[in-house]
């Protein structure tokens, strides 16, 4: 068995950046490109008023008149001579007229007739945004790794780019393995359940930028394992749920070695997830996640996740991690580190970290209810007040923005009930 850290630098040994393509910039969102950007021009290309006002030439003293010549609206350009007792009424964004080089706003002057008188001094250059001030005609505006949020697709249609290059998104396989699976649609019977893993870990694929091909549900046969896992060796990567451990009918690990497939490890020292599997298949990655659902959640968050990130040149892949004040005693008796789902708050003060309910491996609703994963070592022990280091899952908390609260009141008619093991509670129609 493996540390987690020595797992994920296996993995992230194993990885490299996919292909470059270009993309229209509204495709280019969270992506990564890997080039400097660098502007063909000046931004404001000429010198532009800062206000609506009047253009003159500076400077002026309390007092001083001047004849209003006319007006210009943003989008228009005069070089029409401007001369001294003139003015030109402007708007925000409009070039100022090459004669001029100073702007007072409306709302420092007094208008008369077809005059303007100042009301108060205005400094020679005033209000003006000259040349290149914004964005200065060939520097880098954009540098090679960034992460292009909205701000740099700004930027980019800024100077003029329709489209952007940006390392391709990984296609994802996902397969769910299991005779005891339902497709969504229907209602379980007697014995079975409905396939989830498939949809959380496609959305978990989704969230961190990647395209998720959905293989459907493979029976529990090395034969039906295999075949499907050929289906997803078109992808660029391929995650398995379930049937990775040691029951009798366990045949992912046997499917890989029959596929050629070599496995580079499997079983990590960890609580949930300890089971899974990293191989590859012709170059392909493979991860073979445990079935139990938090535990196959859990796993990709700290082996996929951070493997597509690579893929798409990014160059921070991990979660990031902050401490937090924890609120309840958390002891871990077992042999293995334990990743705590717990729910984050961040409150003046700083982060505060409460346990999300019961944390059994198959009990998705800690993850519902959670936003981080606390993680405490073997034999570990927490007291309430102690600092902790927790791993944030979820982007509003990284800003501190989300507050977890399900014991609001449901809509008329409807009553809060708590799970049995009380780790959640939900709303009824009554
Ligand atoms: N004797 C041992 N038994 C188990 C061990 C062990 O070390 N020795 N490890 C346990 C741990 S830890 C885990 S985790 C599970 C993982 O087992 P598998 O990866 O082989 O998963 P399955 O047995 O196929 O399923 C486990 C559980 O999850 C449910 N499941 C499976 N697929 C889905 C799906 N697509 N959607 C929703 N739920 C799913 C499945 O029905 C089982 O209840 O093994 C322990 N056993
Ligand atoms: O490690 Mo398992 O993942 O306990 O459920």
């Amino acid at each position: 068995m493996i540390s987690i850290e020595h797992a994920q630098q296996l993995i992230m040994d194993r990885i490299s950046p996919l292909e470059i393509e270009n993309a229209p910039i509204l495709q280019g969102l969270n992506r990564v490109t890997p080039e400097n950007h660098i502007s063909p021009w000046d931004i404001p290309l000429v010198a532009s008023s800062a206000m609506d006002g009047y253009a003159f030439a500076g400077p002026g003293l309390s007092g001083d008149s001047m004849k209003v010549k006319g007006m210009l609206p943003a989008g228009q350009y005069c070089d029409e001579p401007i001369l001294p007792e003139e003015a030109m009424k402007i708007m925000t964004g409009a070039p100022v007229p090459p004669s001029c080089d100073t702007v007072v706003p409306f709302e420092d002057v007094v208008v008369k007739g077809d005059r303007i008188c100042l009301s108060k001094e205005v400094k020679r250059g005033a209000n003006v945004r000259c040349p290149g001030e914004n964005v200065c005609r060939d520097s880098v505006v954009i540098h090679r790794g960034s992460v292009l949020r909205p701000a740099e697709i700004g930027m980019l249609a800024t100077i003029g780019k329709t489209t952007v290059p940006v390392f391709r998104r990984p296609k994802v396989a996902i397969l769910s393995t299991g005779d005891e699976l339902q497709d969504l649609g229907s209602t379980p019977l007697p014995g079975k359940i409905i396939n989830s893993n498939s949809y959380s870990l496609a959305t978990q694929v989704q969230d961190a930028g990647g395209e998720a091909l959905l293989l459907g549900v493979s029976n529990d046969t090395q034969e039906a394992t295999c075949e499907k896992m050929k289906e997803g060796l078109n992808a660029d990567f391929l995650v398995i749920s379930g049937g990775v451990s040691v029951g009798d009918r366990d045949y992912v690990k046997p499917a890989i070695e029959q596929l050629g497939g070599e496995i580079l490890f499997w079983k990590v020292d960890m609580k949930p997830g300890k089971p899974v599997a990293f191989a590859e298949i012709q170059g392909i990655p493979i991860f073979a996640l445990p079935g139990n659902p938090t535990a196959a959640m859990v796993a990709f968050e700290l082996f996929v996740r951070p493997a597509l990130l690579k893929a798409m040149g990014n160059r921070r892949v991990f979660r990031p991690k902050v401490i937090a004040t924890i609120k309840e005693k958390l002891i871990n008796k077992r042999e293995r580190p334990h990743l705590v789902r717990g729910i984050v708050k961040l409150l003046g003060k700083g982060y505060e970290v409460s346990i999300a309910g019961n944390q059994g491996s198959d009990r998705i609703a800690s993850l519902v209810e959670g936003n981080c994963l606390i993680q405490i070592e073997s034999a570990g022990a927490f007291a309430p007040g102690d600092k902790v280091e927790v791993m944030l899952l979820d982007r509003g908390f990284e800003m501190g923005l989300v507050d977890h609260d399900f014991s609001c009141d449901g809509p008329k008619g409807s009553q809060v009930v708590r799970a049995k093991d009380s780790s959640l509670r939900f709303r009824m129609s009554s």
